[in-house]
């Protein structure tokens, strides 16, 4: 099946309901976001669940985030310049890695193909927007470990599960409002991926 990360989270019992169904859980720890929570809650986050915790950040050093919490997964959420990615090979950590869905990133996305081994997260170029599903298309072709997110909701997932990503990532789709997710549609979500998988 289609692993699923839900991301955006920032309460505790939303993190529990999401690790029943969830693969990967998403908590962002920087401030410019509106889910924002601090690097500690995701310690806290840790001892309820039983699957791997993502601290999601946009901004700062990446010793820093690393180092920050007790994260399974780094996700940096910004493009890397080449300093960064060759750091980012000196780390026994895992990352994924943001790549925003434009043909002008093509060759960015090819050299962190070429020069890591971590998940990859094709997203809008702008939090809020809907990816580049063309784009997307081709790039999870070109390799296995490719995720999508940016606009997923219950409406438009089969859209995104046609193009047979890895995994894909949802966070304000599966919201009541802005940083407090809707359990119902947590499991609705998540029932329309296993659909998708007995219909292949
Ligand atoms: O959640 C935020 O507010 C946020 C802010 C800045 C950078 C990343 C942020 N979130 C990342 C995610 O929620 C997911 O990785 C992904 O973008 C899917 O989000 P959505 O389009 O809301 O489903």
């Amino acid at each position: 099946m289609i692993k699923i990360k839900f991301c955006g989270i920032s309460h505790i019992e939303d993190a529990i309901v999401a690790s029943n169904y969830a693969d990967l859980i998403g908590v962002v720890t920087d401030p410019v976001s509106p889910r924002f929570v601090k690097p500690e809650f995701i310690d806290i986050v840790k001892n309820f669940v039983n699957k791997p915790v993502v601290n999601v950040k946009v901004k700062g050093k990446i010793n820093d985030i690393v180092n920050e919490s007790k994260a399974d997964y780094v996700q940096i959420h910004r493009v890397l310049d080449m300093e960064e990615i060759e750091d980012i090979l000196s780390y026994n950590k895992k990352f994924i890695l943001y790549v925003p869905s434009s043909e002008k990133y093509y060759s960015y996305f090819k050299t962190i193909v070429n020069k890591t081994n971590h998940l990859i997260l094709i997203d809008s170029e702008k939090k809020g927007e809907k990816v580049n599903l063309e784009v997307s298309k081709i790039w999870i072709k070109e390799y296995d470990k490719v995720g999508i997110g940016g606009g997923i909701t219950l409406n438009n997932i089969e859209e995104f599960l046609s193009l047979n990503p890895y995994w894909i990532d949802i966070s304000s789709g599966i919201e009541k409002y802005k940083s407090k997710k809707d359990h119902d549609k947590m499991i609705r979500i998540v029932e329309k991926v296993k659909e998708w998988k007995s219909i292949l």
